[in-house]
């Protein structure tokens, strides 16, 4: 019997993926079918089998998981064993607070840790509705980075906010993600190129989540596509439940399943009424729900 060993899943080659020994050399590996599902961030076992090429034999227990919507009404897993997203907004797109507090749900839901990173701050002239609303995020417990790639500023808090972590960007399109990788990535093209030089199991996409190594230490995630924050495993109250600002006051409902839209004993809607939980994340939160595949008739309470 040949010997297994353990590895890191750094990419997904076309039919099969890119695992990394503590060796740091990456291999690539064939998995069983019976597996199910392996995604980049998997720590695994692995044994040789053929020419540099390796077995994926078992997966080993995951810390988190980032699912996906797929056809079908199934899910696929973008990522394991996420620490945390980074939450990247800018002055210019205009900040989509509704977005970043769909990004935190899921977070929160999913076990991952998340941090948000107001980039570009060379363009900021300190509008007044965007500064309250960032430093609402941080006065319920997130951290907020400000820094401009542009002009370096704020890089080594970011860098420092990485290390010892796996870790992701999200958002809108243009806040400057790619910019922010690339500034983060050393030798990121040259990576790239060895994994598709691969042998045997097919060309790597860049179109596929790949995992990095920080210059500053940690890792990073890059997974192209914005769509994947998907909330169809999530109902109202638990939706509500995933809003850490939200979480002291949901015991205190009337109704155990209470959805928080209308009155009738809602200790949420009392909360916001006495400025206790911030009126613009409660009005987000009503149009996050208009989102939700299944809002039941009963949930309309
Ligand atoms: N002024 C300024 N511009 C920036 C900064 N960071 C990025 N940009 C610019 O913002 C634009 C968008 O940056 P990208 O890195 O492509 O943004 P992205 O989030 O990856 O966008 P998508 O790929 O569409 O998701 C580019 O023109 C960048 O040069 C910054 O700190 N300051
Ligand atoms: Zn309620």
């Amino acid at each position: 019997m040949s010997e297994r060993r353990q590895g890191l899943v750094v990419a997904h080659l076309g039919k099969g993926l890119a695992v990394e020994g503590p060796d740091g050399r990456v291999l690539a590996c064939h998995t069983l079918r019976q597996l199910g599902s392996v995604a980049v961030g998997d720590q695994v076992l692995w044994e040789p089998c053929g020419d540099d090429q390796g077995r994926v034999v078992a997966v080993l227990p995951r810390r988190s998981e980032l699912l996906r919507p797929a056809h079908g009404g199934k899910t696929r897993l973008v990522a394991a064993n996420l620490d945390q997203v980074l939450v990247v907004m800018a002055p210019e797109p205009e900040p989509d607070f509704l977005l970043a507090d769909q990004i935190l749900a899921v977070c929160e839901h999913r076990d991952i840790g998340a941090v948000l990173l107001f980039n570009k701050i060379d363009l900021f002239d300190g509008d007044a509705e965007v500064e309250s609303q960032l430093q609402g995020y941080a006065a319920i417990g997130y951290p907020l980075l400000r820094v401009s790639v542009k002009q370096g500023a704020g890089m080594s808090e970011l860098q420092a906010a990485l290390a010892g972590k796996t870790s992701m960007l999200a958002g809108q399109s243009g806040v400057g993600k790619s910019s922010i990788s690339r500034a983060l990535l050393p030798e990121h093209d040259i990576r790239v190129g060895h994994i598709s030089a691969l042998s045997g199991l097919g060309r790597h996409t860049t179109t596929a989540a790949t995992l990095y190594h920080l210059a500053a230490g940690g890792d990073l995630i890059d997974s192209p596509g914005v769509a994947v924050f998907g909330m169809a495993d999530m109902t109202p109250a638990i939706l509500a439940q995933n809003y850490r600002d939200f979480q002291p006051f949901l015991p205190r409902c009337r109704y155990n399943d209470c959805a928080h839209i209308k009155d009738q004993g809602c200790a949420l809607r009392e909360a916001v009424e006495k400025g206790e939980v911030s009126d613009s994340r409660y009005r987000r939160y009503l149009k996050l729900l208009e989102k939700l595949p299944n809002l039941r008739p009963g949930d309309s309470r």
